[in-house]
């Protein structure tokens, strides 16, 4: 890790170079002794949560069958993932993928080994939620006013004016609540989000209670800005550091979506932030109905193999986890949008082939 007096040292070495470009970086970066300090060894265990029957399906056109659903649902929770999303309680006219939504809700009632949490956009959903079983919500704000009016059409405020009353409701039913804050680096219609904006509305989700806050890159614009060389829109570390600055870390959690292939370099970077709660998506499936042209979240089998890798533990179990991915690719007729299924579904064909 560098430490101060190294980065110290870089800085003279390069304000003494005759590049203009350089001397701008190291003279513009009040938080980079900060991002040191910050930086320390990723955590030991990170819990996963699944967002694919969620967050993948609801962007499908075709309507999915409910008892696919369900077995998605079973088949990802027996491979050991903690948190299983299950669908979203939201206006049917908005999103007819996920009209079934109870009928999900009330199927898994008595599938063991995982929490399964429901998005609920308002109190209506959050009552309909309760009603069909859920013991999970999820609300969902944004950092940007545009995706805000048309992903909930309503403003931020008035969208957390609304959350604060289903937090409430929670609150008597203990009922734990995750928030999510959606283009917490960029948004498809206003560019550039800023990362005071976002801090904003995680200090107003955690003020009103939530459990958890998701950090939603939900366009996949975001980078990890490389410490000492990025003069690039580096975008991911600064907006952690904003929001570490109002909530603590192990209520925070990271949702990247992977459409420029960014998803998990992020993810990396935010574990060195002591991030320990990442979200991901089963094949990599889905994009946001209210964000053209973004692609899925990273795929869960990637991020299980990397942190694998790393040697952090997850409890997923990748090959258990690859038969639910094989799963739904097959019903929705494609392939794994995962690298990691497609190269180990592979190399089991190959030494299939040798025997
Ligand atoms: C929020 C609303 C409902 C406002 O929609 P609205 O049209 O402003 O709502 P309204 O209050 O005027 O009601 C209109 C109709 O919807 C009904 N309604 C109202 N609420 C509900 C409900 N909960 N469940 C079922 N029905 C509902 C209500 O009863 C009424 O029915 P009608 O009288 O016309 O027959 C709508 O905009 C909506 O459902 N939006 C959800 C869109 C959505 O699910 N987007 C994808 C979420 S993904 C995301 O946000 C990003 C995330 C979390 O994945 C993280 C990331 O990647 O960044």
């Amino acid at each position: 890790m560098l430490k101060a007096k190294k980065f110290d040292k870089f800085r003279a070495l390069f304000n003494s170079s005759n590049d203009p470009q350089l001397g701008r970086l190291f003279n513009h970066r009040p938080h980079s002794i900060k991002r040191c300090q910050l930086s320390k060894s990723i955590p030991e265990f990170v819990k996963i949560v699944e967002v694919g029957p969620r967050d993948g399906l609801q962007n499908e056109k075709n309507i999915v069958p409910t008892a696919v659903k369900i077995e998605l649902i079973k088949l990802l929770a027996s491979s050991g993932l903690p948190v299983v999303e299950a669908t979203s309680f939201v206006s049917p006219k908005w999103v007819p993928q996920l009209a079934d939504a109870k009928e999900v809700v009330q199927a898994i009632q008595n599938v063991e080994g995982a929490r399964f949490p429901v998005l609920t956009p308002n109190l209506k959903g959050f009552e309909a939620a309760v009603a069909a079983g859920a013991r999970e919500v999820a609300i969902f704000a944004s950092a940007s006013e545009s995706f805000s009016k048309s992903n909930i059409n309503c403003s931020i405020e008035d969208s957390l004016t609304r959350y604060r009353d289903v937090s409430l409701a929670s609150k008597e039913l203990s009922i734990p609540v995750r928030g999510y804050i959606s283009c917490v680096v960029g948004c498809p219609v206003e560019g550039m989000v800023s990362p005071s904006r976002v801090a904003h509305v995680a200090k107003q989700l955690s003020d009103m209670g939530c459990s958890e806050i998701s950090l939603g890159d939900t366009i996949g614009v975001g980078t990890p800005e490389l410490f000492l060389l990025s003069n690039g829109p580096g975008t991911v570390i600064p907006m952690l550091e904003a929001v570490l600055d109002v909530v603590p870390v192990d209520k925070l959690a990271v949702h990247f979506h992977d459409t420029y292939g960014q998803a998990l370099s992020n993810i990396f970077a935010s574990l060195q932030m002591g991030i320990s709660t990442v979200d991901s998506s089963v094949s990599g499936l889905g994009g946001c109905p209210y964000a053209k042209g973004a692609s899925g979240n990273v795929a869960t089998e990637d991020v299980v193999y990397m942190l694998h890798g790393l040697g952090v533990k997850t409890n997923v179990d990748l090959g258990r986890l690859m038969v639910a991915g094989d799963f739904i690719c097959k019903h929705l007729g494609r392939p794994s949008g995962s690298k990691t299924a497609i190269a180990l579904s592979r190399s089991t064909t190959a030494q299939a082939s040798k025997l």
